[in-house]
């Protein structure tokens, strides 16, 4: 098996406040990240895909069809917006890395597979900072 990745990037304003809880306890759990005027990220977003190189093509997956659906589904829905306020799948929902990288893994895995004949979406990794990052397998959904 070969693991193929492609890296998408995207800003974006949030903040981490949990409705159910007081003012108080978000400030105290969440600390600067439940800023009330939110905060913004530079997100990357690396897509990898597993599965056999087709013997006429070379490819696991045509790279450039990976990317124009990345794009389509993911990225123009969340760059340059407001997570907690712009994004439809994001209603309702805490503005994690956790919780951003789930939802789109339940976007992205079933268009990854109709471009992926002999495999699929492997991992999701989701950057918010240099230094803080998650991974996602499909696991638990
Ligand atoms: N498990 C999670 N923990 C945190 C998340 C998250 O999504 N999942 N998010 C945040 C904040 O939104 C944000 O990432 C915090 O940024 P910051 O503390 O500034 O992190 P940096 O890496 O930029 O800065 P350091 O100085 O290296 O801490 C918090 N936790």
């Amino acid at each position: 098996m070969i693991y193929v990745c492609r890296k998408e990037h995207f800003n974006a304003a949030h903040k981490l406040w949990n409705p159910t809880w007081s003012d108080e306890r978000n400030f105290e759990v969440f600390g600067p990240c439940a800023n009330v005027n939110w905060h913004g990220h530079n997100f990357e977003l690396i897509v990898t895909v597993k599965g056999l190189p087709d013997p006429e093509t070379g490819f696991v997956v045509d790279l450039k069809k990976l990317s124009t659906i990345i794009r389509r589904l993911v990225i123009d829905k969340v760059d340059h917006k407001n997570l907690n306020m712009d994004v439809d799948f994001m209603q309702g929902k805490l503005a994690s890395c956790e919780i951003l990288v789930m939802e789109f893994w339940k976007i992205l895995e079933p268009a990854v597979k109709e471009i992926t004949p002999q495999g699929g979406l492997y991992k999701l990794t989701l950057y918010e900072t240099p230094r803080n990052f998650v991974e996602y397998f499909g696991e638990g959904i």
